[in-house]
């Protein structure tokens, strides 16, 4: 960084931090020796000049955008596998922001995303081990999706029309899409990427149907990548974010696969038909429990991209004044803009670390079931669904407050984050949308309820019900632990509620699915409520935990984001803590009074946290986010790119507009 030109005010704010930033970077890294991996690897990547674009990807065509994506995606992928040939991958890519390379080559979404993180995950956790050797090894030709959601179904498994019916005298499946609404649609890389695909399909034998199983497909021929016969398969078109994702859609007409391509490591089907049940269904979770943890790690990333832009911006943007006469104040000094950025700052630490340990906790409970023992699935399940959607939703949500607090530069797609939002906002949608999946875990909240009244012993992230079922109001205590057993105390109160709403439909004489229905509003809350608690105890534990490791100054600020954290969603949820703990209008005060010093004490940092996010700028891809604080230049920088300018008058003058003022002349 020593030879670029750094705003002034950057160069201030930078003087102003009260820690060591490379400490920060390496904790986020899970290691110096992470740290240097990653920028090794990004230094390797991202200096090829064959993935730079000379045009912006925003001024491509759809299809030009998807084929510079397709080329910028092999260029990657052939030096990461060269890079992995020379050496061994890192043991826990989860931990470290390694595996983030993509978004510094292609600023949307890759086309061979769902290669990487479904097809092969579900080779893995569904084939038998006979089926991993052969496919593993043809992995390399093969480029893979995953075609569950269909045009007329994607939450509802059980609905979905694709066939694949066994044939015992060729030993084959024969797979059928008999509707238009059993088109597979929404794959990414399905359209004119993947020659393979592994589809979700109701398996029928012998006239009788045994449910939803996946298959491998081969879709298109391995040298001329023509589609195979019986197969129909193209793009869907345009979508909000996803630009170069490649979502197609797919139909099948009668087409022949053998019966070994079925993924048999749950269920099977015999050479003669007869089909060997899982021995626990529960284990075809697996994959999709899989992605929905990871969903947490990825979203805080993204957050932390946007924020670094945001709080960059507000260090360089000035703008009014706090007092007549005065010079105007960088717009990090308004409070409000303060209250709008530095929530975000700490969500993304948030989510970072509350997905780590549910990573770790995913990696037991996997081998955990190995061992045969599935006692952990249902509890990891319910965790993994609510926090998908509150995580995914909360840092929507986030992302959207930085564009906002970019004002009118944060519309600009040079700023990146409109891009950034398209990613975000599909989270909340894909791997289970987000009020299916909080009425998942309301399943486990009644359940769990239940269990309390009879007495039952709960397992250890719902067990807090049964100290908080008892009281109607709990004391209120502000400290971090007060405002966790508070939040604790609104997912009892909420899980009640919705319970009992559900128990008096039923016994007004409603069927319990109708009753379910009309309870689902407060259920869906109570789960939201659940994650929040969980969210804000796991958050602070594991500050408390990381902090004992790193420097005093480093761990303050830590603590304070976590602080902040908590009285943040305190304040946003006094309506419920006033509902279920005994707050008071002036602890109200005394909360909102703190948070505020909060935002005071992190205002110095606030270019500090950010820089330790350590996004680089090829990666941040963003006008107003760079580490320098060029955004008046880079903005007209990008503007001069644009096609339009190339020309002092466009021929639309000449085609269109002068014929009609000359009319006008008349
Ligand atoms: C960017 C993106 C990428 C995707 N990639 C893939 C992919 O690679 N492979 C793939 O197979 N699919 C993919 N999908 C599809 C995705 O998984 C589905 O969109 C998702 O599961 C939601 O299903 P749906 O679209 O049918 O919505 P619906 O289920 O129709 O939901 C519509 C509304 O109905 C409500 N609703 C539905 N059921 C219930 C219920 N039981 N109770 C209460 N409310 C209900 C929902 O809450 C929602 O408000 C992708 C989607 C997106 C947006």
């Amino acid at each position: 960084m020593k030879d670029i030109k750094v705003n002034q005010d950057l160069i201030r704010e930078r003087k102003k931090c009260s820690f060591n930033v490379e400490e920060l970077i390496h904790l986020i890294d899970g290691g110096e020796q992470n740290t240097l991996e990653r920028k090794e690897i990004e230094e390797y990547i991202l200096s090829n000049k064959d993935l730079r674009d000379v045009v912006p990807e925003e001024y491509l065509s759809h299809k030009e955008r998807y084929e510079n994506a397709v080329r910028k995606a092999c260029i990657l992928y052939s030096l990461l596998l060269r890079r992995s040939m020379e050496r061994s991958p890192s043991p826990d890519f989860r931990i470290s922001n390694n595996y983030k390379i993509t978004t510094g080559v292609i600023k949307d979404i890759s086309p061979f995303l769902l290669h990487f993180v479904m097809f092969l995950p579900t080779i893995v956790s569904q084939a038998s081990s006979e089926q991993q050797l052969e496919w593993l090894q043809k992995a390399p030709q093969m480029i893979g999706t995953y075609a569950q959601t269909e045009l007329g179904h994607g939450t509802f498994l059980r609905g979905l029309e694709t066939t694949a019916t066994y044939d015992p005298d060729t030993e084959e499946f024969i797979i059928h899409s008999p509707t238009l609404t059993s088109y597979k649609w929404w794959p990414g890389g399905l359209a004119q990427t993947a020659n393979h695909c592994i589809i979700m399909a109701q398996l029928h034998i012998k006239g009788k149907n045994h449910g939803i199983h996946p298959f491998l497909v081969q879709i298109r021929d391995m040298e001329t990548h023509m589609p195979m016969p019986g197969i129909k398969v193209g793009e869907i078109g345009p979508k909000l974010g996803f630009q170069t994702a490649n979502n197609g859609f797919l139909g099948f007409d009668n087409y022949r696969i053998p019966r070994t391509n079925m993924l048999m490591k749950n269920s099977q089907v015999l050479k003669d038909g007869t089909y060997v049940k899982a021995k626990n269904n529960k284990l075809t979770y697996g994959t999709m429990v899989y992605i929905r943890v990871t969903i947490l790690t990825d979203v805080a990333y993204e957050l932390s991209k946007a924020v670094t832009i945001a709080v960059r911006y507000a260090a360089v943007r000035h703008q009014s004044q706090l007092k007549p006469g005065e010079p105007e104040p960088q717009i990090l000094d308004y409070v409000t803009q303060q209250h709008k950025l530095f929530i975000s700052i700490a969500t993304s630490h948030a989510f970072r670390t509350v997905g780590l340990w549910l990573w770790n906790t995913y990696n037991q409970v996997v081998a955990d079931m190995g061992k045969g023992n599935m006692d952990q699935l249902p509890e990891l399940h319910a965790l993994a669904c609510c926090l998908k959607a509150v995580c995914s939703r909360d840092a929507t949500a986030c992302v959207e407050q930085c564009r906002f607090a970019c004002g009118g530069h944060g519309y600009m797609v040079s700023s990146n984050l409109p891009t950034i939002y398209g990613i975000v906002t599909a989270t909340v949608t894909y791997e289970g949308e987000y009020t299916v999946m909080l009425l998942q875990t309301a399943r486990y909240l009644v359940k769990a309820y239940k269990q309390t009244t009879e007495g039952k012993l709960l397992t250890p992230t719902v067990s807090y019900l049964a100290k908080f079922l008892k009281n109607s109001k709990i004391t209120w205590e502000n400290t971090p632990k007060g405002i966790i057993e508070s939040f604790q105390a609104v997912a009892a109160g909420k899980t009640k509620e919705a319970c009992e709403s559900l128990f008096q439909h039923m016994n007004s004489g409603k069927a319990y699915e109708d009753a379910w229905n009309l309870a689902s509003v407060q259920l869906v809350n109570a789960s939201e409520a659940h994650a929040r608690a969980v969210l804000c105890e796991m958050f602070w534990k594991e500050t408390q935990r990381l902090s004992s490791s790193v420097s005093n100054d480093l761990a303050s600020v830590l603590e304070q984001l976590a602080e902040l954290y908590l009285k943040y969603w305190a304040l946003e949820k006094r309506g419920d803590m006033l509902m279920y703990s005994a707050i008071s209008k002036k602890d109200v005060a005394t909360l909102q009074k703190r948070y505020e010093e909060l935002l005071a004490l992190i205002r110095p940092n606030a270019v500090g946290l950010v820089d330790g996010f350590d996004i680089r700028d090829e990666i941040l891809c963003s006008t107003l986010g760079a580490y320098d604080g060029r955004v008046y230049e880079r903005l007209m920088e990008q503007a001069m790119k644009s096609p339009l300018n190339s020309e002092p008058v466009n021929q639309s003058f000449h085609k269109y507009i002068k014929p009609l003022l000359a009319k006008a002349k008349i």
